[in-house]
């Protein structure tokens, strides 16, 4: 097979060719990929046993970027296929120079969470096997030296803290990275915007080579801090490539709705949305980060913010969790109090269409059964204030305190939604 090299090809396609009646694939099929010579038959060919026919937008900008060496940004919307966009070149990368699994670590990726850690590997394992290459995914609890095996690790796939202690603290021969060739961020502004994150990342940076290694950070919401960061950390110069063209963070797909409930309503109108929703497949988002980023869960119809993102940045990583890959659609729903309405102008400033919704149904005011349930069960009891607590720390911390105020909650309404009639006295004054 024939790797193009930088001198060698027009990367910059554009206008990006979108197939008609399509959000994100393009016309270009994976055999007009293999004839440019930017993917080699075993690509294409465990790629179509899989089922996939053509590149999505950012596939078709970043593989042949990619195939250069150069250090590269890649941002496209959420669920838009930006795993496969630096898997693809990297296997290829590693396979054009001869890369073996006896050179050690060709390949490292960074998550900032184990679950999408895992996530990438599952991607990876049936091309990596196909091209005859290994892998192995270190998160916090796995013992590497116990799970490499003879056969190497040429893709490393982890979350910041344990592959630092891997790499820096460790001696597992097959983990040297004097060879390595191709360093990945997933989700890199996470990864950037969290100090222990970065502390980290500094320390595996400095076990990498110096030189010769390929830096390529992604994310749906690459802001320009991340930018300036990346650029101080890894003293290098970085290309910008977007699928998107008029900046949306978001695919059009997902119809994003909010609605204003005071705090004493809350909890009502959760519970009638959901019966309204029973034959769907909802994910409810209170106050966590869990789960925000990366996580490609099949055929999600709906997603619902009860508690308000920690980020303006986490809102779009949420209502991308539905709606993802090729034709699909979903639904959006933010709960804000009236007082948190000034949120919508920063999400609108993202580019973020969302209009208010209709409720005109009854309310189902589950308020006074919830009041019972909580003082007639003990263990409850302790869960309400337990989430109480949380929730007003959190939003005590939030990145937004002109709009998620504290002093402008009615904490006894905020308690009321929690299934108390006052703050619990045993909490003290939280605020
Ligand atoms: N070329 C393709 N054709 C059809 N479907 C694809 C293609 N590439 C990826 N997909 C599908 O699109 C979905 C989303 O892909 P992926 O998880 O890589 O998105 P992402 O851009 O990383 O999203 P996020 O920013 O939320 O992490 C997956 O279910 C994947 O199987």
């Amino acid at each position: 097979m024939h790797i193009l090299d930088v001198t060698e090809i027009d990367h910059r396609i554009n206008p990006i060719p979108i197939m008609a009646g399509s959000s994100i694939l393009t016309n270009h099929s994976l055999e007009w990929v293999q004839e440019k010579g930017w993917c080699s038959p075993v690509t294409v060919d465990t790629l179509t046993a899989l089922g996939y026919k053509h590149l999505t937008a950012v596939q078709l900008l970043a593989l042949p970027q990619l195939l250069t060496k150069a250090n590269t940004y890649i941002h496209a919307r959420t669920g838009s296929g930006k795993t496969l966009a630096f898997l693809i070149p990297a296997l290829e990368r590693l396979k054009a120079m001869g890369f073996k699994n006896k050179h050690g670590v060709g390949a490292l990726i960074i998550s900032p969470t184990r679950e999408l850690a895992v996530q990438i590997a599952t991607v990876l394992k049936p091309l990596a096997e196909a091209f005859g290459f290994s892998s192995i995914t270190i998160t916090g609890g796995t013992k590497a030296k116990s799970i490499c095996t003879k056969k190497g690790c040429m893709f490393v796939i982890g979350t910041p803290g344990r592959l630092a202690e891997t790499l820096l603290e460790e001696d597992v021969p097959c983990l040297k990275v004097c060879n390595l060739k191709i360093l990945i961020l997933d989700e890199a502004d996470r990864l950037l915007d969290d100090g222990s994150h970065t502390q980290q990342l500094r320390r595996i940076i400095s076990a990498l080579p110096k030189e010769q290694v390929q830096k390529v950070l992604v994310s749906a919401t690459l802001n320009s801090k991340c930018q300036e960061l990346s650029k101080e950390i890894f003293m290098a110069d970085f290309s910008f490539i977007t699928a998107e063209q008029h900046g949306a963070f978001t695919t059009s797909q997902i119809k994003q709705k909010y609605l204003s409930v005071p705090a004493r309503e809350r909890m009502s109108m959760l519970i009638t949305v959901l019966q309204t929703l029973q034959k769907k497949k909802v994910i409810v988002f209170f106050n966590s980060c869990l789960a925000e980023r990366g996580w490609d869960i099949p055929c999600v119809h709906w997603i619902i913010q009860y508690d308000p993102p920690h980020k303006p940045e986490d809102y779009i990583h949420r209502v991308g969790r539905t709606s993802r890959g090729e034709g699909r659609t979903g639904q959006a729903l933010l709960f804000l109090r009236p007082e948190e309405c000034k949120f919508l102008d920063v999400l609108r400033g993202m580019h973020v269409k969302i209009d208010e919704i209709e409720f005109s149904g009854d309310l189902n005011d589950i308020q006074d059964k919830v009041h019972s349930l909580i003082a007639d069960n003990v263990e409850i009891q302790q869960m309400g204030k337990l989430a109480y607590k949380k929730f007003v720390r959190a939003y005590q911390c939030h990145k937004l305190k002109k709009i998620f105020n504290i002093q402008e909650l009615d904490l006894e309404e905020v308690c009321n939604s929690f299934g108390f009639f006052k703050p619990p006295l045993e909490l003290g004054n939280l605020t």
